[in-house]
């Protein structure tokens, strides 16, 4: 299955979602590999879960700033395509890394200034930010890679994609659901309205 956009898909903590994910079509499922964090995969349950899917790339989330300092050790225990990070100053180690940065940003304003600042070392800056006017996520968007955490639902997607033309969207999974996405049959429906079958 094709979607429309770039998806990618985080706190997805168990196999028969994993697989529902990725056999959906989406591009990266994420992770998080903070030993403290209450969502955390340890690497024994990311193998496992990881060797059951294919065809999509695995996402190694860093929330907070605990692993600062040995992002490199905690990422080798792991098989990862990138690394996400929402510290500015975990950015620069985690690069050294050699693996795809993501950069999440939790304000329009914090995603501005990491794009000015680090827009041509990461891959792309996920922002979540309820408040942003459609026109600075459209201006932003044509300046750097920009995937969109909120801001839509199944009823806007075509049109705020339309609108914003950011690389793609990234949902939450798992116990993760954001606020306004109670259960997976909502993430669920997301995916399925970016059926590119279904699209005229
Ligand atoms: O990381 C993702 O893939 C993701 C998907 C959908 C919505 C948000 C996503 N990440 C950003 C966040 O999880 C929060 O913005 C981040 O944890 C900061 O939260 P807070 O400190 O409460 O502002």
């Amino acid at each position: 299955m094709a979607l429309k956009t770039f998806v990618k898909i985080s706190g997805v903590n168990n196999l028969s979602d994993a697989r529902y994910c990725a056999g959906m079509g989406v591009n990266q499922l994420g992770f998080n590999i903070e030993d403290k964090h209450p969502n955390y995969t340890d690497p024994q349950s990311f193998k496992e879960l990881s060797d059951w899917v294919s065809g999509v790339d695995f996402v190694g989330e860093f929330d907070s700033l605990s692993a600062q300092g040995k992002v490199a050790e905690v990422i080798s225990q792991y098989d990862l395509y990138a690394i996400q990070v929402s510290e500015s100053s975990m950015i620069d180690e985690a690069c050294e890394t050699g693996k795809e940065v993501i950069y999440s940003a939790s304000s329009l304003a914090d995603a501005s200034s990491i794009a000015s600042q680090f827009g041509d070392k990461i891959a792309y800056i996920l922002l979540e930010d309820e408040q942003a006017e459609p026109s600075s996520l459209e201006a932003l968007a044509s300046e750097t890679e920009l995937v969109i955490a909120s801001g839509f639902s199944t009823d806007n997607l075509e049109d705020v994609l339309g609108a914003i033309q950011p690389k793609g969207i990234a949902l939450k999974g798992g116990d993760e659901i954001r606020p306004g996405y109670k259960d997976f049959d909502q993430m669920a429906d997301i995916l399925e309205a970016l059926d590119a079958d279904e699209w005229v």
